[in-house]
């Protein structure tokens, strides 16, 4: 009936889900500043290479007074604060080296941090949406949207490449905008059966995948293999699943036991699940390790961003639509825009095996060779196999989703 079609196009309207036309879901224009009772954070956070390089982190950190996040009332200044207070943890955690993680973070961090991820509904850990959606500023504001105007508000050791990783993930969710824009078309084409505007909206995800796999390309001019494997890839790592950190990290204050909390990665990006969901690509996951571990990643996103990928599982079947039309126009714009999503797939997995599998490769390589013990713990964050094993397995999945000819 007429009323169920509004009701579940109003379900998916996407400024309900804090998703911006423009931007997609990159935080637009994100905060720089906080208050100045907030300069003990924003102090440490902007020098914390400098911090860690001269070993003077931890004593920053212990000197730090107990703020009280009350003042924190606007949404993208508390989103600046969980992003702030992310880096510092990553900093004071990974600061010594992968071998050698500190196991209790103290409360003058914990506290405000636990508070802010509560009010955000984030985990108290740096996520995707923190170093990439919220870190970011032009350098002209009056310039374009492109690397060279482009800045983070904070960055890791690594210098060029902490940055670059982190402009090159933001530009390819900016590229998505288009695509995710399209999609409240596409679900409102399908409760009114109009084939015309489906197989338009259908043209404008296709297009906009192929300009993210654009954007993923400037990865190779400004991220450095050794060093983002080396260096960048330890401070996003997390605490889960981690034989060195038994438990996870003890957060003074907040809980008397340790808790286990993911490092940072591209699994965390709604933009990477949206399209799949929408094509109908995960059907079948109910059961089985992905489903469970695309279920752990949805836990490390924006409240809201991960309302509107279940508002979209949640809705009519683009799928079902497309194979019962029988119109084979229709069927190819499907079909492509299925290709556009493996193409892109398949560049991940170039760009996985490039900058992890590969520098992994010489690390275990170099390890044996001079007998150190070399750790390297299966994290699932940026990459690591079993990331990689997901990866292969939803591109795999994509590649089953074209539908055949009836
Ligand atoms: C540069 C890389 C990275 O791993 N970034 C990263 C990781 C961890 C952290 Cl903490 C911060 C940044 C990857 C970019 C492209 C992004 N992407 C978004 N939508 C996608 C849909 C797809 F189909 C797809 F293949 C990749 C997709 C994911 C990240």
């Amino acid at each position: 009936m007429e009323q169920d079609k509004t009701s579940a196009e109003n379900l998916i309207k996407i400024d309900r889900y804090l998703i911006s036309e423009d931007y997609g879901f990159v935080l637009p224009h994100p905060q720089t500043e906080l208050p100045s009772y907030f300069d003990p954070w924003m102090e440490i956070a902007s020098n914390l290479s400098q911090l860690i390089e001269n070993c003077q982190l931890h004593s920053k950190v212990e000197k730090m007074p107990l703020l009280s996040t009350h003042a924190l009332t606007d949404y993208k200044e508390q989103r600046l604060a969980h992003l702030a207070l992310g880096f510092i943890t990553m900093g004071y955690v990974w600061q010594e080296g992968s071998d050698k993680a500190q196991k209790v973070l103290p409360e003058t961090l914990a506290v405000p941090f636990c508070k802010l991820s509560e009010i955000l509904d984030l985990p108290p850990v740096l996520v995707y949406a923190d170093c990439v959606l919220a870190n970011w500023k032009k350098k002209d504001p009056f310039g374009p949207l492109s690397i060279e105007n482009l800045d983070v508000i904070f960055s890791f050791p690594g210098g060029e490449t902490s940055k670059g990783f982190f402009l090159v993930s933001l530009l390819v969710e900016m590229a998505a905008a288009p695509g995710i824009r399209a999609i409240p078309k596409i679900i409102s084409a399908v409760l009114h059966e109009d084939v015309a505007s489906l197989e338009n909206a259908l043209q404008d995800v296709t297009s906009s995948i192929s300009k993210m796999q654009d954007a993923f390309k400037l990865i190779h001019g400004y991220v450095n293999p050794e060093i983002f494997f080396n260096t960048l890839r330890i401070y996003l790592s997390g605490w889960k699943d981690n034989p060195l950190m038994a438990g996870g990290l003890l957060y003074e204050g907040v809980w008397k036991t340790p808790r286990e909390f993911s490092g940072g990665s591209a699994g965390q990006s709604s933009t990477l699940h949206c399209f799949d969901v929408l094509l109908g690509i995960y059907p079948n996951l109910e059961c089985g390790s992905t489903a469970a571990y695309l279920q752990s990643l949805r836990d490390y996103m924006p409240a809201s961003h991960r309302a509107f990928i279940q508002a979209i599982a949640l809705g009519p079947s683009l799928r079902h639509f497309v194979l019962a039309a029988g119109n084979d126009s229709l069927q190819e714009a499907f079909n492509s825009c299925v290709s556009a999503l493996v193409a892109l797939r398949d560049y991940h997995i170039q760009v996985v095996t490039r900058y992890i599998s590969i520098p992994a490769g010489k690390q275990k390589h170099r390890g044996c060779l001079f007998h150190n013990a070399v750790v390297t713990f299966p994290e699932k964050g940026t990459g690591g196999t079993s990331f990689m094993c997901f990866l292969k397995t939803i591109r795999d999945l994509t590649k089953k989703a074209q539908l055949l000819d009836v």
